[in-house]
């Protein structure tokens, strides 16, 4: 699979980044600010720049809680570093201030609605939040709405308003306002009081008369992980807290956090409002707002309809992967964004320049790509082995490279310390695929690990598959049996010129229609080994003569032609048609091709064979 590599050059203009100064290299540090500590823009400077920023959420807006929160290892990775030590996740943590409307919890969805154009709508964070305190039994919920209802035996006959009663219940007074009870008392009190629905009604009181759970600690030190699905709460990517007023004796701890004193306001629901707004008044706000709280809010003394101030904090794991970059290559670099993966494995080819940062560059491809990357490694080198294998530098994850794809329906497992794989092939390989009919006996003869071989395998009649690397073949049986399609493969491992001798001078194989030569480097040069190799037979006997499907690269003006005579001159033949068609273009300028023809009968049958 191909994740698209977007390469574009970032200009974070540096005065406003409020990242720490280590973020950056030396020499780039001193020659953009006159001294160090420049770098570090403070929450104002950010501020004040604000203006000139782009809409919506970014690294170089909001403030940093902890700005000053030491990077252990600030420069480009060292062979040494220790993953976890590249940098700090914390420097990322940004928190902005917003404007919200507190709204009961079931109007929310039509408000969003018509508050449309009004709202956050920042990528990846709802525009209706919920935060602690939003939420009640609906037991209490009609209890507080509709005191009348309440049947609770528990409120005491004297006490007709029931929050009072509950009040009381809060204070942990004694009838007649005693002085308040301990709270150990007061529990046990409220535990005599109460009959055994009484928890039910009350669940927090049921909550606290269990031990807290101890949370455990991540070993990493990290911040736990999870939560709810791709929406906000602590411990994810972002995290929205109402700013308001600390209220006096804390009542939370006694009947949960969804009770606030005169500030209970029932089941509520944040709707974010535009960044624009956050901090305007209610006078500044625009007529469909205002309209929002007219209609519903009022002036109420008990609305649940509020202008709210608040705060949205976002995390390390908020910020995608090239925003993160951004903010820690050198001005002007180009951010490696994309990568190519085979199974776990992302597989990057960083340029030169970004080697220097390679590691930090890995962890953060590791960071927002897991759980599907598990690691990430760079080619160092150029293909230029006989079995086609990649140099690769494994940087962050774990160290296997033994992975495992699936293609066209077919598992494959694959190594790839020691035999070829190519993602990008995969819709090529279906395009020949298509090419072939239920009776074809195909002859792969360079067939790696077996995607094409397999996958033809489940299609045709019968497959003959050879690889020249005992590793692939190794993996090619496995493969086999993995996709149960043992029996209607035969496997070899032997030189492609000599495979092809083998099958069609052997009397027991079965006539194969179809062959595929997928080494692009040098597959038309194998092409000489058709020559005479029905040379023993009778032309008259009607052998099936095969279409050849053979792959070549080209770096010529006019590549076809160029990979067109290049398979004239290695069957010592002109006049035949080849389809020619160019698959992908593998570096600039090169090109690869696929030609097919079927083998000329001259050729087939010529009396003189090429030296094995
Ligand atoms: C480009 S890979 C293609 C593998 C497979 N067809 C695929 O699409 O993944 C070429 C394969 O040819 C094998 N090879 C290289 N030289 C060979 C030779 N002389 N004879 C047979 N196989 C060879 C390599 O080991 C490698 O697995």
């Amino acid at each position: 699979m191909l994740i698209k590599f977007i390469f574009r050059p970032h200009s974070l203009h540096p005065t406003i980044l409020s990242l720490p100064p280590r973020f950056f290299p030396k020499p780039l540090i001193l020659s953009l600010f006159s001294t160090t500590t420049a770098a570090v823009a403070s929450v104002s400077s950010t501020l004040d720049h604000q203006q000139t920023l782009p809409y919506g959420p970014s690294l170089r807006k909001g403030h940093n809680p902890s700005p000053n929160f030491p990077l252990s290892h600030p420069h480009p990775s060292s062979e040494q570093e220790n993953e976890s030590n590249l940098f700090n996740e914390d420097s990322f943590t940004r928190v902005f201030d917003l404007a919200a409307l507190r709204v009961p919890s079931e109007r929310c969805f039509l408000l969003e609605n018509r508050l449309r154009g009004h709202l956050l709508n920042w990528p990846r964070i709802r525009n209706i939040a919920r935060v602690p305190g939003d939420e009640i039994d609906d037991d209490l919920k009609d209890l507080f709405i509709n005191p009348s209802n309440s049947n609770n035996s528990d409120v005491s006959d004297s006490d007709n308003d029931p929050l009072v009663a509950l009040n009381r219940r809060i204070y942990g007074k004694a009838e007649g306002d005693g002085e308040p009870l301990s709270p150990v008392l007061y529990r046990d009190k409220l535990a005599r009081t109460f009959n055994s629905k009484g928890f039910v009604r009350f669940r927090n009181l049921a909550k606290i008369s269990r031990p807290k759970k101890v949370k455990k600690k991540k070993e990493d030190g990290k911040k736990e992980e999870g939560g709810k699905k791709g929406g906000i709460g602590r411990n994810e990517m972002a995290v929205v807290e109402v700013v308001e007023e600390e209220i006096e004796g804390d009542v939370s701890r006694l009947l949960g956090a969804e009770f606030k004193g005169k500030r209970w306001q029932g089941p509520t629901r944040l709707l974010l409002l535009d960044e624009t707004y956050a901090d305007k008044g209610i006078d500044d706000m625009p007529e469909a707002i205002k309209a929002v709280l007219k209609e519903y809010g009022g002036d109420t003394k008990d609305s649940a309809f509020e202008l709210v101030k608040c705060k949205l904090t976002l995390f390390y794991s908020y910020w995608q992967m090239n925003e993160v970059l951004e903010a820690m290559l050198p001005n002007g670099m180009i951010v490696p964004s994309s990568f190519e993966t085979v199974g776990h494995i992302a597989h990057l080819n960083l340029r030169e320049e970004h080697l220097p940062y390679k590691k930090i560059v890995a962890k953060v491809v590791l960071d927002k790509n897991k759980p599907k990357i598990q690691t990430v490694v760079n080619k160092t080198d150029v293909i230029h082995n006989d079995y086609r294998t990649m140099q690769l530098e494994i940087l962050a994850g774990n160290h296997s490279l033994v992975t495992s794809v699936v293609e066209n329906g077919l598992r494959f497992h694959v190594d790839l310390a020691t035999v070829y794989w190519n993602s990008r092939l995969s819709t090529e390989r279906q395009r020949l695929l298509n090419y072939f009919m239920h009776d074809d006996v195909v002859c792969d003869v360079f067939a790696g690990v077996g995607p094409i071989a397999l996958a033809a395998a489940k299609k045709v009649k019968h497959v003959y598959a050879n690889d020249l690397n005992p590793y692939a073949v190794d993996y090619l049986e496995r493969n086999s049996v993995l996709n149960k399609l043992e029996r209607k493969i035969e496997i070899f491992n032997m030189d492609g010129r000599r495979f092809i001798d083998t099958i069609f001078a052997s009397q027991k194989t079965r006539p194969v229609t179809q062959v595929v030569m997928n080494l692009p480097n040098d597959a038309a040069e194998f092409l000489d080994a058709f020559r005479g190799i029905f040379r023993k037979h009778h032309k008259d006997r009607g052998y099936t003569l095969p279409r050849i499907h053979v792959y070549g690269f080209s770096k010529a003006q006019d590549p076809e032609f160029d990979f067109h005579e290049r398979i004239r001159i290695a069957l010592s033949e002109v006049a035949f048609d080849v389809e020619m068609r160019k698959v992908r273009l593998v570096a600039p300028g090169k090109w690869m091709l696929c030609a097919s023809f079927i083998l000329p009968e001259c050729v087939a049958y010529s009396k003189t064979v090429s030296i094995l």
